[in-house]
This record gives C-alpha cells, sequence and structure tokens, in this order.
C-alpha cells in the first residue's frame, strides 16, 4: 500500500528525528533530494536558469538550499521572496554563498526561466495563495519553466486535498518523508503533477497506521478470492442482484455483467428485468420478486436503475447477510434501516447522493470529498465508497485508513459505469470479502478494466468496463 500521513503526524515524527541529529540535516537531506531532481529535469544544470519563489517557512528554506546545490552546479539562481524579512537566513547565506542572487525583478527572471522552484508554503500553508504571491504564481505557470513544487503545491490544505483559494499548479511534486493526504485526494492531487518522494528517514518514526492507503497491483491480489477445490456455487457465493425496472432494463444487465465477474459462484437476479437478463446471460439464476423469497444469496446488491421500488430496499436491508446499495437504492433507503442492521452494509454514492444523503451541497462533497465519506460512514454505521475524480472508501471506525483508488480514469465518466461497478463490488462481498476490502478490490478492477478498454484512446462503454474485467483480474494476478 502506498499511504498518506497527517501533518500533525509528520511534525511529531520529524521531530523525533530532529532531536537525534545535527541541525538542519533532515532540511539538507530534503535539499538534496530536491536538487537532484531538478537537475534531472534540467537535464544539463550548467547554464540553465531557475527561479526560486520563497516563503516564510522551511518550505522556502528547503528551496533556497536546493538553490544553493544547483549553483554551485553552475545554474544561474534567483530568489523570489515573497515574505521579505522572513526568508529561511541560513538558506540564503547558502544561496549567496554559493553565487545566486535575489531577483531585483521577479517578472523578468520568471520570464526567461527554465525551472521554478515552489518553495512558497509545505505542510505549513493554510487557505490558497495570499495576494502578494498570486501575481507570481500566475507569471510562473504563464511561463515556458517546468515548476517543481517543493512539499506540495503551494496554497494546498495538506490534510484534506482542499483547495480553498487559489494555488500554483506543478509539474512535478518533490514530497519529503512520506506522502501528504493533499498529493492523492482530488481537487489537490490534480495540481501536484507527477510526485516524487524523496526518503529523509522518516519511515522508522512513523506511526503504523497512516490516514490513507491507496493499494497497488500486489494489495488487489491478495484480496481476490481463490476457489479451491472443494468449492461448489454456494461456497463460492451467491450474490443477488436488485436492479433495474421498466423504465431502466440496461441497469439490470450492467449490474449482473458486473456482478458475473466478480468471483461470486453464481448470480441471482430479482426484479422487472428477469427475461431480458437471462436471454443475454444465461448463466444468472432469475427471480420475478420479492427479494425476501428469491432464495439464499450471502449478499445483495441493490439499488442500479431500481425507479421507486422502496419496499424491495427495505427488505434486502431487512436481511442478515451483507448488503451494497447503490443509485435509486440510496435514494430510497431509510437510515434507521441502515444503523439498525447487524450485517455490514456498504454504500456507494457519487458526489451527488453523497450530498442528499448528508443535507449538504454538492460542490461541498466536491471540496471536501475525505471529510464527507468519512462523515457518511460514521453517520450511516457502514462502509461507503464514494465514486468521482478520486474514489475513496471509509469505515465507520474512523481509525481505520480511507483508501484512496488509484485507478480511475475520465473514460469511466460513462451511462452505466457505476451499475458494472455495483455488480462487480456486490458479487465480492458475496465471495467472502469485508466490505471495505470488497470496495476496494471493485474499483480498483473497474477502474482497471476502464483502462484496458480504452487502451487504443477510444471512448468505451460500461458493457465494454465489464467485458474487460476478466483482462484485469488477470493483469492484477500476473503481478501479484
Ligand atoms: N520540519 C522538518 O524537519 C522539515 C521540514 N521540511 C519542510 O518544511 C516545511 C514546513 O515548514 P514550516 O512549518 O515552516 O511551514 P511552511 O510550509 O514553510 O509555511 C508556513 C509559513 O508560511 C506562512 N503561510 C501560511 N499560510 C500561507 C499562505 N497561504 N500563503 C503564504 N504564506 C503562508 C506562515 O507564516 P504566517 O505568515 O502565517 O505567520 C508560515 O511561516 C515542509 O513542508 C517541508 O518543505 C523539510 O525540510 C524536511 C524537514
Ligand atoms: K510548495
Amino acid at each position: 500500500m502506498r499511504t498518506a500521513y497527517r501533518v500533525e503526524t509528520v511534525r511529531s515524527a520529524e521531530a523525533e528525528l530532529i532531536a537525534r541529529l545535527p541541525e538542519d540535516a533532515l532540511m539538507r537531506r530534503a535539499a538534496a533530494g530536491l536538487a537532484a531532481v531538478c537537475a534531472e529535469l534540467l537535464g544539463r544544470v550548467y547554464g540553465s536558469r531557475v527561479v526560486l519563489l520563497v516563503g516564510a517557512g522551511a518550505n522556502g528554506g528547503d528551496a533556497l538550499y536546493a538553490g544553493a546545490a544547483l549553483a554551485r552546479r553552475g545554474a544561474g539562481v534567483h530568489a523570489v521572496p515573497l515574505a521579505p524579512g522572513r526568508t529561511h537566513p541560513a538558506g540564503l547565506a547558502a544561496l549567496i554563498r554559493a553565487g545566486g542572487r535575489v531577483a531585483e525583478d521577479p517578472f523578468a527572471v520568471l520570464a526567461s526561466a527554465d525551472l521554478v522552484v515552489d518553495g512558497i508554503t509545505g505542510i505549513g500553508g493554510r487557505g490558497g495563495l495570499r495576494p502578494d504571491a498570486i501575481p507570481v504564481a500566475r507569471a510562473a505557470r504563464g511561463s515556458n519553466a517546468v515548476i517543481v513544487a517543493v512539499d506540495l503545491p503551494s496554497g494546498v490544505e495538506a490534510d484534506s486535498g482542499e483547495v480553498l483559494g487559489e494555488a500554483l499548479r506543478a509539474d512535478v511534486t518533490v514530497t519529503f518523508g512520506v506522502h501528504k493526504p493533499a498529493l492523492l485526494i482530488d481537487p489537490a492531487r490534480a495540481l501536484a503533477g507527477t510526485v516524487r518522494l524523496v526518503d529523509i528517514g522518516l519511515e522508522p518514526v512513523l506511526p503504523s497506521v497512516p490516514e490513507l492507503e491507496s493499494p497497488q497491483h500486489h494489495d488487489v491480489a491478495a484480496l481476490l478470492p481463490e476457489p479451491s477445490g472443494e468449492s461448489d456455487k454456494y461456497r463460492r457465493g451467491v450474490v443477488g442482484v436488485v436492479a433495474g425496472s421498466a423504465r431502466y432494463p440496461g441497469a439490470a444487465l450492467l449490474a449482473v455483467a458486473g456482478a458475473l465477474r466478480g468471483g461470486a459462484g453464481a448470480v441471482r437476479y430479482v426484479g422487472h428485468a428477469a427475461e431480458a437478463v437471462v436471454a443475454r446471460f444465461p448463466e444468472t439464476l432469475v427471480h420475478a420478486g420479492p427479494p425476501a423469497k428469491a432464495g439464499r444469496v450471502q449478499a445483495w446488491a441493490v439499488g442500479p436503475g431500481l425507479g421507486e421500488d422502496r419496499d424491495a430496499v427495505r427488505e434486502v436491508l431487512a436481511s442478515g447477510v451483507p448488503v451494497l446499495v447503490d443509485a435509486d437504492g440510496l435514494r430510497l433507503l431509510d437510515a434507521g434501516d441502515v444503523t439498525r442492521r447487524t450485517a455490514p452494509t456498504l454504500l456507494t454514492p457519487h458526489a451527488g447522493e453523497a450530498a442528499a444523503l448528508l443535507g449538504v451541497a454538492r460542490e461541498e462533497v466536491e471540496s471536501a470529498r475525505l471529510a464527507a465519506v468519512r462523515e457518511l460512514a460514521a453517520r450511516y454505521g457502514a462502509t461507503v465508497l464514494l465514486k468521482g475524480s478520486t474514489t475513496l472508501i471509509a469505515e465507520p471506525d474512523g481509525r481505520i485508513p480511507v483508501r484512496v483508488d488509484p485507478m480511475g480514469t475520465p473514460w469511466l465518466a460513462t451511462a452505466g459505469s457505476g451499475d458494472v461497478l455495483s455488480g462487480l463490488a456486490g458479487s465480492l462481498l458475496a465471495a467472502g470479502l469485508s466490505p471495505y476490502d470488497a470496495a476496494t478490490a471493485a474499483a480498483y478492477l473497474h477502474g482497471l478494466a476502464a483502462r484496458i478498454a480504452a487502451a487504443e484512446g477510444v471512448p468505451i462503454t460500461s458493457s465494454e468496463v465489464a467485458r474487460a474485467l476478466p483482462a484485469a483480474w488477470h493483469d492484477v494476478r500476473a503481478v501479484g
């Protein structure tokens, strides 16, 4: 798992290290790593033009020491102090000793820069760029220079990934010790560019439980169910899919398509589209309803294209097996029916549905996704998968890390893709995964399938995403 830690945790780990090391040792390590990435980006350091945007804190110090290292290798380095009188004194002295200078005209040096180092704010920044920094940041972005953010793009909130004002979009972010939540969560993540992690020796002093974790191929491979010699379809799990309506029969087909490729031994479809489902997927067991009379299942997925069938949602939530609720099911559910449950529940809203469940505006969820997913999970006592530009998965117990899906792709923003995800995650629940792991594996495989389907760079449909799921399993298993 890739992990991210909150500022408070990073600061206490740093304090522990600083106490054992000579003064400035950590900053020098950070700056050396930063200078190495800048040199790599420049290709030829000698004769290159570098501008340092320097704020009032240690983030500016990092930029100054890295600038000094580049100046020693022959780069022309200019510092632009944005908090004059509060510029890191030792860092500035090191830059001047190395032949760097303070810029007389920041806009002139920015116009001809090859590389700009953004050291305005790091983990100490709050509330977007300040007015003085905005024209300078815009000039940097408007130049042809590569922009390298120090630790974080300046102007983002480190712990939440929110962007409360203007921020400076980077091409590359060089972060120290460990990722911060803003580097994994939109909207901040989209401003970080490529993220490079510099080891400053922090790992051994960090707590074992991070704020966020983001799975990679081998993590997902370890979660996927594997049939054993004794497996029959019931032991592998039967997933009940309650989806589709006279108005939205397609949702039933897409949810079943996802469920058939999620590792359960059988898919039992319940609803008004039974005929269409069997015609397309003859391996499906079907039942016209109601869910309670459908026969044995190990998990339910309810909601895609369901229309107004409130009773079906209520009945499924009254069952003693894990339940996934999506789409119309989220609109129809009664909060008490969820909080009273003893078996686990997984809710899979997009930002609009999450906003309705929380009683806030959609923009509020989109701008503060981490807070929204945690609040929903706590309020409903359920695992929540919040879909979107960054898909997040939270447990009701706030001490458990929120998982961030790294596989999302804009290609998934296509009609019916959520229906495929519901079926897939429901199937993984029926196969015995916890809601947390089922949601994690489903989001990952779904994103990977979309990437595989869109490999030629052409638009894809949700049916194609479902068809690419076996290739996604294969890909994950091959590496895991
Ligand atoms: N600790 C360590 O050992 C190591 C730390 N390292 C580095 O230190 C960084 C953290 O340094 P930090 O704590 O000095 O805070 P930092 O991010 O530089 O900015 C805070 C300053 O900016 C100001 N300010 C606040 N908001 C602002 C805004 N919106 N716009 C403009 N200004 C704003 C605020 O002052 P204020 O004006 O509010 O009084 C404050 O003085 C970290 O990210 C990493 O790069 C590495 O070297 C590794 C070792
Ligand atoms: K920065």
